[in-house]
């Protein structure tokens, strides 16, 4: 069985703290949003797709336990508690994005003939539970279509990739994106090596990465940051296979602070960078990667290891969490469960698929 970020059945949700991590697997209870708000923010749970489906789950939660309210100060608490959820942490869409749609599908069930407090709660748990069960799918198919695209496109088998930060079952669902393409190539025996970043400052690769790499028998060689350029140059590095935070219109991509030195690197040796992310990810009412919110996080995540100060007090500290990839960087393309699109075809792709999506849900209304 691989490893869960989440657990839940219904009235119960329960997050692997991150932050032990490889240390000690504590699962913690997460029982209302204000919980959840907090095991976001502290980075106890962390990954784009992994924040919007705790956030969701928490709020599904609450309203499993809580005593039953009168219909319309319902919709207010659901819909006040997607706008805290938000909040939590900026960069990422995934969250805001799920805000926006369970608050859209809210709306529609209160105006819905004969719509009760309780069927309004119902559907919005119901709602979040099928967010959980779709980012596994789709994550699924981001992993087989990127490992099949690869074959397709990369030279050399079997397959060496480079990836950054945490992109697995830890940052998800379950499976991964950049690392559900790993984990696809893997089990159709086509991949030869990982390197994985450690990711400083937070060292997701490091502490989260390396650990699903040996749970999951993956050859895989750490590196620091810094070795990048070097792997690239000396050991076979095929392609380079990240996650995204927020892939907006044209395609600038952000995603952990480190990705665009990494697109840099890369096109200077002549590989093919990819971006492997969820439409979950993708956010095309921002027209480029100058509209992105870049989170800062606190200071001592640099100065500090294992909580002891490694640097000289008064020193300044600069600690943007993103950065963005410029999308001519994007040289390989952005695979998302939908198919593999160059930065270019994106919104084309999945404004198409969007129309269709919603056509289908008119039918079956
Ligand atoms: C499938 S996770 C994709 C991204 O969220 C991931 O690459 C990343 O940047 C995570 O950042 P984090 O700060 O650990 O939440």
């Amino acid at each position: 069985m691989s490893l869960e970020s989440v657990r839940y059945s219904r009235g119960s949700l329960a997050v692997l703290n991150q932050l032990l991590l490889p240390h000690e697997s504590r699962y913690e209870p997460v029982a209302s949003v204000k919980e959840a708000w907090e095991v976001i923010r502290s980075m106890k749970v962390r990954g784009a797709p992994a924040i919007a489906i705790v956030g969701c789950l928490s709020l599904a939660v609450e309203l499993e336990s809580n005593e039953v309210k009168e219909k319309d100060q319902l919709v207010m608490f659901i819909l006040e508690s997607l706008e805290f959820l938000v909040t939590s942490r900026p960069t990422a869409v995934n969250m805001a994005k799920a805000a926006e749609q369970l608050s859209a599908f809210v709306h529609q069930e209160a105006v819905r003939a004969n719509a009760t407090s309780e069927s309004i709660r119902k559907s919005v748990i119901e709602w979040a539970e099928d967010l959980l069960r779709k980012d596994v799918e789709d994550n699924k198919k981001i992993g087989d279509c990127g490992a099949q695209h690869l074959l397709q496109k990369v030279p050399g088998h079997p397959i060496t990739i480079l990836t950054h930060c945490n992109t697995g079952s830890l940052a998800t669902a379950g499976y991964g994106t950049a690392l559900g393409v790993i984990r696809s190539l893997h089990s159709m025996g086509r991949l030869a090596h990982v390197y994985c970043t450690e990711t400083r400052p937070y060292n997701q690769g490091a502490r989260l990465t390396a650990y699903e790499l040996v749970y999951e028998k993956i050859p895989a060689t750490l590196i620091a940051d810094s070795m990048a350029s070097i792997a690239m140059k000396e050991k076979g590095v095929s392609a380079v296979v990240v996650g995204a935070d927020r892939v907006v219109a044209n395609g600038d991509t952000a995603n952990k602070v480190g990705t665009y030195q990494l697109a840099i690197a890369a096109k200077h040796h002549g590989i093919p960078f990819y971006v492997a992310a969820p439409s979950t990810s993708c956010d095309l009412r921002l027209a480029d990667g100058g509209h992105i919110v870049i989170e800062e996080r606190p200071s001592q995540e640099l100065t500090d290891v294992n909580g002891k100060r490694i640097t000289a007090q008064g020193i300044g500290v600069w600690n943007p969490a993103f950065d963005v990839t410029p999308c001519d960087l994007i040289t390989g393309g952005i695979i998302t469960e939908h198919g593999v699109f160059s930065p270019q075809e994106l919104q084309a792709a999945l404004t198409k698929v969007m129309k269709e999506e919603g056509k289908r849900q008119k039918h079956e209304a």
